[in-house]
């Protein structure tokens, strides 16, 4: 199948291009192909209205491959044409839509020869495959064809199903679309990291992830500590929801305008975004801890309630992405304060001094608390008290022991962090919170819309934290609203938003949970700065 890159020029491709063809079941039909659409037009005397005409938008298409016939006799050639096209489904008096398959197959049968026919087959493939690909909105560049990919799957991610997951519905749409690919299932914890270290990148067109956060975090880390790194980090990454959380592909989906989806109807719309091969860009932030320990973070840093959440919520696996529903009910009911220094630097703030550069080297995927289960909790709507510090320590998955990497681009807006923070940051009068986080993509979880104005390469970290004193009930209300983008417009008094390109943390107490894209990292003191645009992503 010939599937190179060309150069999309309509008047090359003679648009419009019209012919008469039989679909398997001998209906004639007739085509219309033009710049962004295929027009078919039953004109047989089959079963069905004579004449119906349906239209299909280009931008919908996958793949489209030409084939000769199988049986000796047979001189007719074909065509099948692969979309994914936007319907709208209704469940009960509320509508949502999705993407569903559309397989269309057309023989061409118009010459005794069947090099012609195969020809002509070619040709309205070509045709077909090339309008498909227009790109479309900010993308950076599409990724080559035909190309390959390096699937990395997770068996244990999410309810352990992600393979199953990517056999039903990600492996067919890759064969469409003409993409081959290599599958490794990931053994154990830091094996994709330690895989993309030492890989021959060049093998392969992009690196895609299908799992949740954590397996995209090692990757990301495991480009970022190659000597190439700057290189490697331009791969294009791409990510399939198989997790619990599925915070970057939600986001994703959110970017192309999309109505919300979830579950499998997700997964379908990521494998179609990773099957079009649009790139992006992609922020990345340096986190820097205590131990002199860099990590490269894609999603999120989280101290307080939502680190908590996400990592005792752990337990609640098996169930899925309700884990976070039950993780956040069960910490509300014990709700703490975290004591700590926070500080800033605003996102609108100039470029610091120069006596300030230096290199360092140094989720809550909390996620829905729906309105069932919060009926069910017996909310007090009493202010919370300075209670206590965190005294939860987990186990972090990424300690000190763990590599990170000295290497990356230079953190040009943070000092040591046993200097204090340059004078024009804002340092918070607050030390009592309840939780703090910053996120770089919109959602923290599938139903999560954490930083509504957030987008893949904006350049800033959005800050939210919450003070301490605000009452269960309103965090309840907080995270509610979350589910739709809604709690930064909720004028809650406990609430701050900002945007930021730096930040630095110091907790208090001597245990507790930070969590970096939610896995668990070295507690203590952190910091961070936003490096915009640093990898690449396939993105809708
Ligand atoms: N074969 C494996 N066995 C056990 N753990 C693994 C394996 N492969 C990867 N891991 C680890 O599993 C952890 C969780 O993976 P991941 O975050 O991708 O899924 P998840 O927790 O279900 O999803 P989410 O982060 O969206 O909630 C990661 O830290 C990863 O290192």
């Amino acid at each position: 199948m010939d599937s190179a890159t060309l150069e999309w020029d309509p008047a090359a491709a003679a648009l419009p291009m019209r012919g008469e063809f039989t679909c398997e079941a001998r209906v004639r039909y007739t085509l219309l192909l033009t710049e962004r659409e295929l027009t078919v037009q039953k004109v047989g005397t089959g079963r069905g209205k004579p004449g119906a005409v349906t239209v299909l938008e280009l931008q919908d298409c996958i793949g489209c491959c030409a084939y000769g016939a199988e049986v000796g006799a047979d001189t007719s050639a074909g065509f099948a044409v692969f979309f994914y096209t936007v319907r709208r489904r209704w469940a009960g008096l509320s509508s949502a839509q999705r993407r569903c398959r559309v397989e269309l197959r057309f023989r061409v049968t118009g010459s005794s020869d069947p090099r012609t026919n195969l020809e002509e087959a070619q040709r309205w493939a070509r045709a077909i495959r090339q309008g498909s690909s227009l790109p479309t909105g900010s993308v950076c560049a599409d990724v080559r064809r035909p190309c390959r990919f390096l699937v990395l799957i997770n068996p244990q991610s999410g309810k352990g199903q992600a393979q199953a997951l990517f056999n039903n519905h990600v492996q067919r749409m890759l064969q469409e679309a003409d993409i081959t690919y290599t599958l490794q299932i990931t053994e154990r914890q830091n094996h994709a990291r330690e895989l993309v270290r030492e890989a021959d990148l060049s093998q392969w067109d992009a690196v895609v992830i299908m799992s949740g956060d954590g397996l995209l975090f090692e990757v990301v880390n495991g480009l970022m500590e190659r000597e190439d790194w700057e290189k490697a980090i331009q791969t294009p990454l791409g990510i399939l929801p198989g997790g619990s959380g599925n915070a970057l592909a939600a986001s994703m989906h959110y970017y192309s305008g999309a109505q919300p989806v979830w579950g499998e109807e997700l997964l379908v719309s990521c494998g179609f975004m990773l099957c079009k091969g649009l790139v992006s860009h992609l922020d990345l932030v340096s986190v820097c801890m205590g131990s002199s320990q860099r990590l490269f973070s894609f999603l999120s840093l989280a101290w307080g309630f939502v680190a908590d959440v996400d990592i005792e919520s752990e337990k609640y696996r098996h169930v899925g992405a309700a884990r976070f529903t039950m993780g956040t009910l069960v910490r509300l009911a014990s709700l703490r304060v975290y004591k700590g220094k926070l500080a800033y630097l605003p996102a609108e703030e100039p470029q610091p001094p120069q006596s300030h550069v230096r290199s360092t080297s140094n989720d809550f995927n909390s996620s829905s608390v729906n309105s069932h289960l919060s009926r069910t909790l017996n909310c007090q709507n009493n202010l919370l008290h300075n209670s206590c510090n965190s005294n939860n320590a987990h186990k972090p998955n990424w300690t000190s022991e763990s590599p990170g990497t000295t290497q990356g681009p230079p953190d040009t807006l943070l000092v040591p962090l046993d200097q204090p923070v340059p004078a024009h940051w804002t340092v918070v009068k607050e030390e009592d919170f309840v939780l703090v986080m910053a996120v770089y993509q919109s959602h923290l979880a599938e139903d999560l819309i954490a930083a509504p104005a957030s987008r893949l390469d904006d350049g800033v970290m959005h800050l939210i934290y919450v003070k301490a004193g605000i009452s269960r009930q309103a965090l309840l209300c907080l995270f509610l609203a979350m589910e739709k983008g809604a709690h930064l417009s909720t004028n809650c008094p406990f609430v701050v938003y900002v945007k930021v390109r730096a930040l630095r943390l110091e907790p208090y107490s001597p245990k507790g949970t930070i969590t970096v894209d939610g896995e668990a990292v070295e507690y203590g003191p952190v910091q961070a700065q936003i490096h915009g645009s640093l990898a690449r992503i396939i993105a809708g």
